[in-house]
């Protein structure tokens, strides 16, 4: 079996004074090549996280394993791991080639391979050419390539990226994140990579970790985390669902139907259980409603729930509808309709024939 490139397993760490863990137990790891992004809120410890791989903080207890080896005790000079700061942290005064070959130059390679290697570096990020600018003379996008190629060119074991997309411009991050991607599997490196934004996290990683108060809470593919939540708070964190109460009944064990009952209107979907909900009829549930799978309802023989646009949000294709319905719930409706407006008494349809469905407290 190959070993995993990265491991914390068990890992723990609290800062000295601080009341909690700001990671508690947590166990992941990644496969040679593999993508993977840690996401949470603020402070639940995405960043600390990234500080023990990289051998800045030293875990109170677990540890820290890359390509097999236990580094728990190395500092972080002789951990081989290539770091891309959120404020790329380049070198004014030095050129673009003298920022990427800084690294190189520290590990005491010569002045000939320095140039190949920076440049090599440069075309892989797309540069080529611009070896001989001024930092400074560069756009943000341009900066952050640099920060990329300066950390890719000491052929890490493992690139740990910080925030990486949070200072380029919306039009710029949705392209970098796509060219970030394909950058980091055509050179087949192992990175892990932490942001507070799932999208960046979807749109860059091969599985997403999701980090709750220094808890890991949930890891694996994006399609997974968004279409079979572990947990209530997995639903609540990923997406725009709304949990809303429902009840299991009948289907088969493998398979169960849920129904959801609001204003009077019960609607009814199989259900896609969280793991560990196998015996979930003894449970009280919730079902994971998201915008795509609810549609107004046009035609009034429909099942449909009844409700009131609170707001809508127009977004291209589609226009996104906050609708709340008769029984207290909110929820968010996708639909090409452009002609409800806010106020409007709307029904919606239940148009998913799966729906994800949580334990109420887990
Ligand atoms: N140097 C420190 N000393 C004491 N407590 C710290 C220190 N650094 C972080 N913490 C605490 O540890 C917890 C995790 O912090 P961490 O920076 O890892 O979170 P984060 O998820 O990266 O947050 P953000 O998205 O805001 O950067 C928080 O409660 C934070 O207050």
């Amino acid at each position: 079996m190959t070993a995993s490139a990265l491991q914390l397993a068990r890992v723990t760490h609290r800062y000295a004074g601080a009341e909690r863990d700001a990671l508690s137990d947590v166990t992941l790891d990644a496969a040679p090549g593999e993508l993977l992004a840690i996401v949470g809120a603020s402070g639940s410890g995405k960043t600390t996280a990234l500080r023990l791989v990289a051998g800045y903080e030293r875990p109170d207890a677990g540890a820290i394993l890359l390509d097999g080896a236990d580094v728990t005790r190395l500092p972080p000079e002789r951990r081989g791991c290539g770091m891309v700061f959120q404020h790329y942290a380049l070198f004014p005064h030095l050129s673009v080639e003298e920022n990427v070959a800084f690294g190189l130059e520290a590990r005491g390679v010569a002045r000939a391979e320095r140039r190949t290697r920076a440049q090599r570096a440069l075309e892989a990020v797309g540069l080529a050419g611009t070896g001989a600018r001024r930092v400074q003379a560069l756009s943000g996008g341009e900066q952050q390539r640099v920060a990329l190629a300066r950390a890719l060119v000491i052929e890490p074991r493992v690139l740990l990226l910080d925030e990486p997309l949070s200072n380029l411009d919306p039009t710029l991050r949705v392209a970098t994140r796509d060219e970030l991607r394909a950058l980091l599997h055509r050179e087949r490196v192992t990175a892990l990579f932490v942001t507070h934004d799932q999208e960046d996290a979807f749109a860059v990683a091969d599985r997403v970790a999701l980090l709750q108060a220094g808890r890991l809470l949930q890891v694996g593919t994006p399609e997974t985390l968004y279409d079979r939540p572990a947990s209530r708070a997995v639903a609540a964190f990923i997406g725009r669902g709304a949990l809303v109460p429902a009840t299991l009944a009948n289907g088969t064990d493998a398979a169960p139907d849920v129904t959801i009952t609001l204003g009077g209107v019960a609607q009814r979907a199989a259900a896609r259980m969280a793991d560990g909900l196998a015996d979930g009829r003894a449970h009280r549930v919730l079902a994971v409603l998201r915008p795509e799978q609810l549609a107004l309802a046009s035609d009034a023989a429909d099942a449909a729930w009844p409700g009131r646009v609170t707001s809508r949000r127009f977004a291209g294709g589609t226009t996104v509808h906050q609708v709340a319905l008769d029984g207290g719930v909110t929820v968010q409706v996708a639909s090409a309709d452009r002609g409800v407006r806010e106020g409007d008494t709307v029904r919606v349809r239940l148009a998913a024939a799966q729906v994800a469905v949580v334990g109420a407290d887990t």
